[in-house]
């Protein structure tokens, strides 16, 4: 049994990801509207974040991670998100493919597959698990392709396949988002595409598009995660909308944690 506050079990640290996320924005605003005096969030990265979250579940420590769903970790281990009375992270919400202007025009087959890419939270989830296990992104993603033809075909229907066209896809190194472009990058391929993944923090990404470097994401979480970034480029690419739904953020720990509310870490 821990003793103290919950604030010294955890030397009131929240361990987050890289600070581009909108999650970790989130995160500050929460520090301010719940009034978290002295608590730090921890930046990183989402490997960092798992990392310290694996080894306090198997010592069955205290530990707060900013969290989100859909992630393998949920599957893994016994979690909770702490309860967000005053709403900081908003509500379910979505991930939006978005591409560069122009894209409709110069690849139309890639526009086509982009716009018709879509799957369940559980569908990521499966590619995320199988990275998780160790399989290489592009192995998981290919495994889940080859499961899930019927889906697959759908997206590829009556898209007229290419001769080596190049596709730039970014994305940030969120384990959701590993998977998800993975997965796109295959179908891409199999319209004759040959397709380079670009690795850039979240910023930058969406600069990316702004300025025709990356020719499309399937990274953005809308309306509320990425609002700021889709606010700061808005009119410089296009939307396709939704290709999940049914995403969520905020603060997540063990379920052995006896707290349940943000509002637990000032008492
Ligand atoms: C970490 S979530 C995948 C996205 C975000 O917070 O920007």
């Amino acid at each position: 049994k821990q003793s103290g506050t919950v604030g010294d079990q955890v030397k009131h640290k929240i361990i987050g990801i890289d600070p581009g996320a909108g999650l970790m924005k989130a995160t500050d605003k929460a520090i301010q509207e719940y009034e978290l005096k002295d608590w730090e969030v921890v930046e990183g990265s989402s490997a960092a974040m798992t990392a310290a979250l694996a080894k306090a579940y198997e010592n069955k420590e205290p530990i707060i991670v900013t969290g989100w769903t859909p992630h393998w970790k949920f599957a893994k281990y016994d979690l909770k998100y702490l309860e967000d009375p005053k709403k900081v992270y908003g509500d379910a919400e979505f991930i939006h493919t978005i591409v560069r202007k122009g894209l409709k025009g110069d690849h139309p087959s890639a526009y086509k597959l982009l716009d018709n890419f879509n799957w369940q939270p559980a569908d990521m989830e499966s590619v995320m698990v199988a990275m998780q296990e160790g399989k290489e992104p592009a192995a998981a993603a290919k495994d889940w392709i080859k499961n899930n033809e019927e889906t697959v075909n759908k997206w590829l229907e009556g898209i007229s396949t290419v001769q080596g066209d190049k596709i730039t896809l970014a994305y940030v190194a969120w384990d959701s988002e590993i998977a998800s472009t993975n997965v796109v990058a295959i179908a891409l391929e199999k319209l004759g595409y040959e397709v380079e993944l670009s690795q850039v923090e979240a910023g930058p990404m969406w600069a990316g598009l702004a300025s025709g470097d990356a020719d499309a994401i399937v990274a953005a979480w809308l309306p509320t995660t990425h609002a700021d970034y889709y606010k700061e480029f808005e009119g410089k690419f296009e939307d396709l909308g939704p290709n999940l739904e049914g995403t969520r953020i905020g603060l997540v720990v063990p379920a052995y944690m006896d707290i349940n509310s943000i509002e637990d870490l000032n008492k």
